[in-house]
């Protein structure tokens, strides 16, 4: 068997090498047009960093997994081809800001369709709208000269810092496929290539349609519970209850579940954000503006929330952060990632800049260029926007520090020599409720979490 997925990103390259860990007798290549990206999965310095990725990359790589950029190649010799190319929000013309652009998708398709010589099983990894094998389909049948191809969803539900985990050991793994014999025998194909380590009854099969769109369903209910928490995060704060213990005591109720009741700055990441847009832009064009409405706000919330974090810090510094050297701990949208996408420290450190602060910023894995691109543009300058290479120098000389990511090592900080360093009154504005804000305010910090 001779696998091609298209895509060495996030998505792709992980996937892959966990397939060809646990299928040895599979042919993996993952290809990318991307030169960059192909040069550093084969070196030692991998393009991201994912805790367990370099070990699962270094057990198969040169036996059965390999990185390309030969894409015309790779399609012809692969009888599957995965599909893991970016499906970014749509920044022009109709469903500009919320539709997903599906510019890649086509080119692959348009690809396959015209290098291929025998025909195959397409399998869409990638996030796309619902309805989208359909136009996968029509590509390759107008251009295929009856070759017959078989299209299948199978949405990826990895999250990032727990991507082997979450591949090794999966909740669910999703096939979607016609009804048809050879639509049937396409998924049992690919659900044979799973069986090589999920258990079969974690294989779920649907219709196409339900599993494109199931994909967009979960990211939304799973970010519609970080707004619905944060949102009564800001009651909390109102009413003097404690917004972990509110989470703790309502998930113990097993319809409720504890999981995904974290407070925080808002959510990140590249997911969350598009694929609700994505789903908000399907409502509409289907005619359903109130369904449209209701999962608009769940973003609404969250761009509230990044926002209101800013503004805390404002009003606490006596209403001017002008001059004031604040400490932004963490930069990445969550903890074990180098990824920025969409972070709330981007919208965070704005609007400080904003207000004229001086912020300094310390992410374990993010590099200085990163950040400064994300928050200020490419070739942006702004002497106010410092990085530094660790959270105790962004602290020296600041009137706040911010947590931002989640990072362990934020937790094992000498916080009596951080506070020794600092200009007084001393803040600290605990974004995830990492720290033990009672310890810190007998060292002396004005402390505070959210929804606390
Ligand atoms: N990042 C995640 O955690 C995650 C999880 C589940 C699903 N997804 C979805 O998976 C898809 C990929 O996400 P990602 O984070 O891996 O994206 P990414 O941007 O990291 O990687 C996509 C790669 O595809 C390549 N590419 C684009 N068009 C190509 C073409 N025509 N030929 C060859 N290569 C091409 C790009 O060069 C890029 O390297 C998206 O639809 C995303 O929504 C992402
Ligand atoms: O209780 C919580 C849980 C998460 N977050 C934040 O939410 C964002 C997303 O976190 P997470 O879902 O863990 O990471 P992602 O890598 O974005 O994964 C999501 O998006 C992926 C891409 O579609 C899906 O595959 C995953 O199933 C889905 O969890 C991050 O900023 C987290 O800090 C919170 O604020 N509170």
């Amino acid at each position: 068997m001779n696998i091609c997925c298209i895509g060495a990103g996030y998505v792709g390259g992980p996937t892959m090498a966990v397939i060809a860990q646990k299928s040895p007798q599979t042919r993996v290549t993952v290809v990318d047009m991307n030169q960059a990206r192909i040069d550093a999965w084969n070196s030692g310095n991998l393009p991201i960093y994912e805790p367990g990725l370099a070990e699962v990359v270094a057990e198969s790589r040169g036996r059965n997994l390999f990185f390309s950029t030969d894409v015309a190649g790779e399609i012809n010799a692969a009888d599957i081809i995965f599909v893991a190319v970016n499906t970014p929000t749509k920044t022009y013309g109709v469903g500009a800001g919320s539709a997903a652009d599906l510019r890649f998708i086509e080119s692959v398709a348009r690809t396959i369709a015209e290098v291929a010589t025998s025909g195959k099983i397409i399998v869409e990894k990638s996030t796309i709208p619902v309805k989208t094998a359909e136009t996968i389909q029509k590509i390759l049948g107008a251009n295929t000269r009856g070759l017959e191809f078989q299209v299948l969803s199978n949405p990826e539900f990895l999250a990032e810092g727990t991507a082997i985990v979450d591949l090794h050991n999966p909740d669910r793994v999703l096939i979607g496929g016609q009804k048809t014999p050879a639509g049937q025998k396409a998924v049992q194909t690919l659900a044979d290539v799973y069986a090589d380590w999920v258990p079969r009854d974690r294989i779920i099969t649907t219709n196409l349609w339900s599993s494109e769109l199931s994909k967009l369903v979960a990211n939304a209910f799973l970010a519609q519970r970080i707004s619905s928490i944060n949102s009564i995060s800001a009651l909390c704060e109102a009413t003097d209850a404690d917004v972990d213990e509110v989470a703790r005591a309502i998930g113990y109720d097993s319809r409720i579940g504890p999981k995904f009741l974290k407070a925080s700055v808002g959510f990140g990441g590249s997911c969350f954000q598009k694929d609700i847009l994505n789903l908000v832009y399907l409502c509409q064009s289907y005619g359903l503006p109130e369904v449209a409405a209701y999962w608009q706000s769940v973003v609404g919330i969250n761009d509230w929330q990044k926002k209101r974090f800013a503004a805390q810090i404002v009003k606490a510094l006596f209403n001017t952060v002008s001059g004031k050297r604040i400490a932004i701990w963490g930069f990445a949208f969550k903890k074990d990632t180098n990824d920025t996408r969409e972070t709330a420290a981007i919208s965070i450190c704005r609007d400080l800049l904003e207000e004229r602060a001086e912020v300094v910023v310390y992410d374990p894995k993010v590099p200085a260029e990163q950040i400064r691109t994300d928050v200020l543009g490419k070739g942006v300058e702004n002497d106010r926007l410092i990085i530094v290479d660790s959270a105790e120098a962004a602290a020296v000389g600041a009137h706040a520090i911010a947590v931002v990511t989640e990072w362990d090592q934020f937790k094992a900080i000498d916080f009596e020599a951080v506070f020794a360093d600092m200009p007084k009154p001393a803040f600290i504005f605990d974004g995830r409720n990492l720290l033990d804000l009672e310890q810190l305010r007998k060292i002396g910090f004005n402390a505070t979490g959210i929804g606390k």
